[in-house]
This record gives structure tokens, C-alpha cells and sequence, in this order.
């Protein structure tokens, strides 16, 4: 798959989609379930390739991992029955399955290597490797560690008590999975909460977790116990399809069991306060996470203000944010979304380009942007930077599109949405 040239397509968006499985609750599954002793059957894994990565660095460990679609069979000795990998363990694109890794590899008695794609290896690593190394983790890589590829010599860990600096479920959860290999019981304060997966999915294969306030403690007094896990619909994949019929006049659309776990909500509570018709239907529950049908229909949208603790709950939407906020009259600002810059790529300066190029008025500042419209948009040739969610914004940036937009390629959907385009397609028959 390389370049793909998607003509206008202005007519109402009908239908109902089965969103793909979540894609950190897919990572965090084979991750509990690996590390847990005996077998932990997953239902509605994300095949995406990000996900795989993670399944595969297991496997290269010894633990047998049977994958039939999104069904997933992890068959684990557990902890202490994991082998120590002959190979360099490959993480792809995927900063999930790098900085959750780390903190697992660093408390297993020994040696392996971990290395990335181009994209990935410029990531920083260093946000989980120093609270790893106060935990007594031996790291070495590319500029003392900060980035991959990094090796890692397996040590028997101590507890710490940690302060997050950034606002990242993915070093949290670096430092709950060493917690879980540690001596003592290791403690994150977390002052802007982010996506809490790890701590339900800790709960559930039970371990000796406790969350009080800003605290989270863990302890390694008792082994995990394998759980079968069902994955909720990705939220932050329906936000494609929640935008495309929030944006194209006389839409409606219906996206079946996204989950619902308020940390991740942030995107419904901004549609609404943009003024979006949406409702919820079919609410339930599965491992300690929410999940229901979302119906979205086409109406008239305002600029507003995105910032403080709803950042960490929309972080990942914030490329298809800015599309819906070119398509609502007045302006729209995002602040403190400096995390951004660190993504697949700088996706600050990727929306002002692309969404730029397709004519919408877009001013990025350090730590976010502002975004005047409404803008009609004229279509054009857009470069994807090989991030997805560049990607699928693009390609849902043409269903309000004048002319046709060309991506220069959409390989890298595969990492988070493989049937994106056949959902794509299936809602303009
Ligand atoms: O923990 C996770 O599964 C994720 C956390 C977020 O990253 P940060 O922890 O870097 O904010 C998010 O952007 C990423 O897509 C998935
Ligand atoms: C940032 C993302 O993922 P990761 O950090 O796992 O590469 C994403 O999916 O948007």
C-alpha cells in the first residue's frame, strides 16, 4: 500500500461500525496475560501491527501465544518461566509496547536488546529509563540510553516512590509493571490522571494494587492469575468515524461497544461542548471497563477552549479534533498538549501542514494550536509523516473536501485500524 487519492464524497455518512479492539487494552492483555501462569484467552485483540509487537516480543521469551484474528490465546509459565530472548526484540512503531517493555525487561534475571523503527528511534526512552534506573534497572543505548535501540541487563529491582513529571499512562505503567517485579511496594503519584488500563487490568488478574486519591501502590506478594479478557471497541479509533458524521451534513452513524472509560472520554465531552448530537446506548461492562453503542448525527458545530487534565483524555484525538474544529464556526484553541511533539511524529506541526494544505487555518504554538473556521477545504496531495493518525485524519479530511486528497501513503493505518477503509467504504453505499 503507498499513495491513495480519495475523491469528494459529500453525501450523508449512514450505518453502524464494529470498532476494532483498543489498542492499549490489546497491548496491556498479552502483556498480564504473559506474566501471569496459565492461559488468558483474549476476544476482540487488535490485530494492528503495534499490538503484534508485543505478542511477538513474548514469543521471542518462550511464551506460546496462538493468534486466530482477534482471538488470542496466550498459554504462559509465567513469570518465572520466561526465557530470555536470542534475539533482538523488534518494537516497530510502537511507543506502548517500548516503554511498557522496558519495565518489564528490567526486572527479568536477563539480557536482552530492544530496537524500533526510524520513527520509534527518535522517540525519547529516557522518560522511563531514569525512573527504571532509580529502581536499580541497567540500561545502555543511543545517548546514555535516551533512545533506542537500548539493551537491558535484568536485575532484581527495588521499590521507589515516583512523582510522574509528564503526563504519560505509558511511564506509569513502565514503573507499575517494575513495581510488580520489585521488592517493597512501589508507589506513583499521579497529579493530571491518565488512561488507567494497567491498574483495572492489574485488579483483575489480581494483583496487590491499591489506588488512593493520586496514589497507586503495588507490591509483588502475589503472582498474577490468568484472566480471560474481552476488548472494548478503541474510542480512539471511532473518533474518525465520530468526526465524519459530526462533520458531513445529514449524517448518522452508529459505532458498536467503544469503550468507555472516562479517562479516555475526553473526545465525547469536547463534541458535546461543541454543540454535537450524540448518544450512548447498550451500556456495559467488561474487566473493570466501560463500554457502549455511540450514535452520532450531523449538526452544527462552535469553537472552544481544550486544555489542563482533558488533554491526557483526548491526547491521541487531537489531529481529528483540529479536522472537526475547521468544519465549526469560531475559533478553537488546544493548550498544554506539548506531548505532541514526542508522538510517531511531531503531530503539531503534521496537522498544521496537512489540514494547512487542504486550505483550513490552522496556527500551532508551542504546546498546542488554534484553529479559525469554518474553512471549507479544496483537497490536495498531504504527506502522512507515517503516523495513522495523520493518516485516517486525511482521509476523513476528504468526505468534507472539495477536490481529492492524495496521501502520499497509508501503510502505517495498519498499526492501529487494519479495516479502516473498509469501514470507509461501507458507510457511503
Ligand atoms: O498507555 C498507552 O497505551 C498509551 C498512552 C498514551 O501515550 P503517553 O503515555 O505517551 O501519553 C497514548 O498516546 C498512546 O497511544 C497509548
Ligand atoms: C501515540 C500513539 O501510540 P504509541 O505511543 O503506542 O506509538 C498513538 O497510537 O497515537
Amino acid at each position: 500500500m503507498g499513495e491513495l487519492s480519495l475523491a469528494p464524497a459529500k453525501r450523508p455518512l449512514k450505518g453502524n461500525i464494529e470498532i476494532p479492539g483498543d489498542k492499549s487494552i490489546s497491548h496491556r492483555s498479552v502483556i498480564f496475560g504473559s506474566l501471569a501462569k496459565g492461559t488468558t484467552k483474549i476476544e476482540n485483540f487488535l490485530d494492528g501491527e503495534d499490538c503484534l509487537r508485543t505478542i511477538h516480543a513474548f514469543q521471542a521469551m518462550g511464551v506460546e501465544i496462538e493468534v486466530d484474528g482477534t482471538n488470542v490465546v496466550v498459554n504462559s509459565k509465567g513469570i518465572d518461566g520466561l526465557n530470555e530472548p536470542l534475539v533482538p526484540l523488534y518494537f516497530g512503531n510502537s511507543g506502548t509496547t517500548a516503554r511498557l517493555m522496558l519495565g518489564v525487561l528490567a526486572g527479568l534475571p536477563f539480557f536482552s536488546m530492544a530496537y524500533g523503527d526510524p520513527y520509534l528511534t527518535k522517540r525519547p526512552m529516557d522518560r522511563v529509563v531514569n525512573p527504571l534506573r532509580q529502581m536499580g534497572a541497567q540500561f545502555d543505548g543511543r545517548e546514555g540510553g535516551s533512545y533506542l535501540p537500548i539493551s537491558i541487563r535484568g536485575k532484581q529491582l527495588h521499590s521507589i516512590t515516583y512523582e510522574m513529571p509528564l503526563k504519560s499512562a505509558q511511564v506509569k505503567s513502565a514503573v507499575l509493571l517494575a513495581g510488580l517485579l520489585a521488592d517493597g511496594e512501589t508507589t506513583v503519584i499521579e497529579k493530571t490522571p491518565t488512561r488507567d488500563h494497567t491498574e483495572n487490568m492489574l485488579r483483575a488478574f489480581g494483583a496487590d494494587l491499591t489506588v488512593a486519591g493520586e496514589e497507586i501502590r503495588i507490591t509483588n506478594k502475589y503472582r498474577l492469575v490468568a484472566t480471560d479478557v474481552v476488548v472494548p471497541g478503541d474510542i480512539s479509533s471511532a473518533a474518525f468515524y465520530l468526526a465524519a458524521a459530526a462533520i458531513v451534513p445529514g449524517s448518522e452513524l452508529t459505532l458498536k461497544r467503544v469503550g468507555l472509560n472516562k479517562t479516555r472520554t475526553g473526545i465525547l465531552d469536547v463534541l458535546e461542548q461543541m454543540g454535537a448530537d450524540l448518544s450512548i446506548d447498550n451500556v456495559n461492562e467488561t474487566g473493570g471497563e466501560k463500554f457502549g453503542d455511540i450514535t452520532v448525527r450531523y449538526s452544527k458545530l462552535k469553537g472552544i477552549v481544550i486544555e489542563g487534565d482533558m488533554i491526557p483524555r483526548l491526547i491521541d484525538e487531537i489531529p481529528i479534533i483540529a479536522l472537526i474544529a475547521s468544519q465549526a464556526e469560531g475559533e478553537t484553541i488546544v493548550r498544554d498538549a506539548e506531548e505532541l511533539r514526542v508522538k510517531e511524529t511531531d503531530r503539531i506541526a503534521a496537522v498544521e501542514d496537512v489540514l494547512g494544505t487542504l486550505g483550513a487555518s490552522i496556527s500551532p504554538t508551542e504546546d498546542g494550536m488554534a484553529i479559525k473556521g469554518e474553512t471549507p477545504l479544496k483537497g490536495g496531495l498531504v504527506r502522512s509523516y507515517h503516523d495513522h493518525r495523520i493518516a485516517m485524519m486525511a482521509a476523513i479530511a476528504s468526505f468534507v473536501s472539495e477536490g481529492a486528497v492524495v496521501i502520499d501513503d497509508i501503510s502505517s493505518i495498519q498499526i492501529s485500524y487494519p479495516t479502516f477503509f473498509e469501514h470507509f467504504h461501507s458507510i457511503q453505499e
